[in-house]
């Protein structure tokens, strides 16, 4: 997962005391329409309020239910990774990490991937990212070819978050928090007060008032990746993806994470697109799973039904040994 520290929104971050004690959070709203928020609070579409031209349109106040291209495609995508042989005479070996994945993912959808380490998980989030190039196929956000525009991708910068598995090496140490959640804001050239958009933002995801002039290690693991989610989502992006997000916490923490992901989700119209190992979260996160194995995806459809009644003997297999979350853990 090393190329994918190149996304600018690498990093992310919470105070202790938030997770001990959650702060209270605005009622989740419908994905069309976003919460009304008082002036004074961040809103998710800031930054991008009558500034950004998205494939022709203006992206202030845009919709996550009108358009009718999915906002993520995948037709035919494979991802082979060549190896360099080890001795002299010794063939080149091939890696497969993705067999001929067509997926389509629609506007405010929640999406979990689901498989063994080594199936595929984070070639295909990278592919749909833009932070790597299919062998074969071809990748579509928001109907525009990713690989086309391989060259400069800041459009798909500033439309998707990302936030990663270890709240610990996500930050520069030396940096504060509030230039680290910064990044996306200065790497995409948006325009406003950063310091304000910022200090709003983290306000939103719990974290006390003077956080922004702190450093990382000030702050508990889940606290930080309170601050991850800050940092990924703070330049208004419509796609957030989680590589494990929440795999590093301890139980209690985890499941106050992941209520925050949902709440965000449902307040911003967010499409959410999560990797897990761990299928017990699944249900408080994603209403569709997508189950991969070698490459391929084996299964995907509506969690409920998938993990009442898996259909492929992989899916059999991984539902038959989760792990569940104890109940009414996981809302923040
Ligand atoms: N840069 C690379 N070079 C060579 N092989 C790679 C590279 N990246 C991934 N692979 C291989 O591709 C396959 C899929 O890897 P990938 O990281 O996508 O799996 P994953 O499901 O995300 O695993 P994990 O859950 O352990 O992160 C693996 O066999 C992996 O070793």
């Amino acid at each position: 997962m090393s190329e994918a520290r190149e996304h600018p929104a690498a990093a992310q971050a919470i105070p202790a005391q938030v997770d001990a004690q959650p702060a209270a959070q605005p009622a989740a709203q419908p994905a069309a329409q976003p919460a009304a928020q008082p002036a004074a609070q961040w809103t998710g579409q800031t930054p991008w309020t009558g500034r950004i031209d998205v494939a022709g349109e203006n992206a202030a106040g845009r919709s996550h239910t009108t358009r009718d291209n999915p906002l993520v495609e995948l037709t035919g995508v494979s991802k082979v990774f060549r190896m360099p042989p080890r001795r002299l005479f010794e063939r080149a070996q091939q890696v497969k990490a993705l067999d001929f994945v067509t997926l389509k993912i629609e506007r405010g959808e929640s999406v979990a991937i689901v498989g063994e380490s080594g199936s595929g998980k984070t070639t295909l989030i990278r592919q749909l990212l833009g932070l790597s190039t299919p062998t074969e196929g071809t990748v579509r956000f928001d109907g525009r070819e990713v690989a086309a525009h391989s060259k400069d991708l800041a459009w798909l910068r500033r439309r998707t978050g990302l936030v990663f598995q270890d709240p610990y090496s996500s930050f520069n140490p030396r940096r504060t928090i509030g230039q680290s959640v910064a990044e996306p804001l200065e790497g995409g050239n948006v325009p406003g007060d950063h310091a304000d958009m910022v200090r709003q933002v983290l306000e939103r995801v719990g974290l006390p008032a003077d956080a922004a002039q702190r450093y990382p290690d000030a702050f508990s693991g889940g606290q930080r990746q309170r601050i991850a989610v800050a940092r990924a989502i703070v330049h208004g992006p419509e796609l957030l993806v989680g590589d494990e997000p929440v795999s590093a916490l301890d139980v209690l923490v985890r499941a106050r994470v992941l209520g925050l992901l949902t709440e965000l989700r449902r307040e911003f119209g967010l499409t959410l697109v999560t990797i897990t190992h761990d299928l017990g979260i699944v249900p408080q996160l994603a209403e569709r799973t997508i189950v991969m194995q070698g490459g391929r995806i084996v299964e995907d459809g509506p969690t409920e039904q998938l993990l009442s009644n898996p259909s492929d003997p992989y899916t059999q297999q991984l539902v038959a040994s989760r792990l569940t979350l104890p109940e009414n853990t996981w809302r923040g």
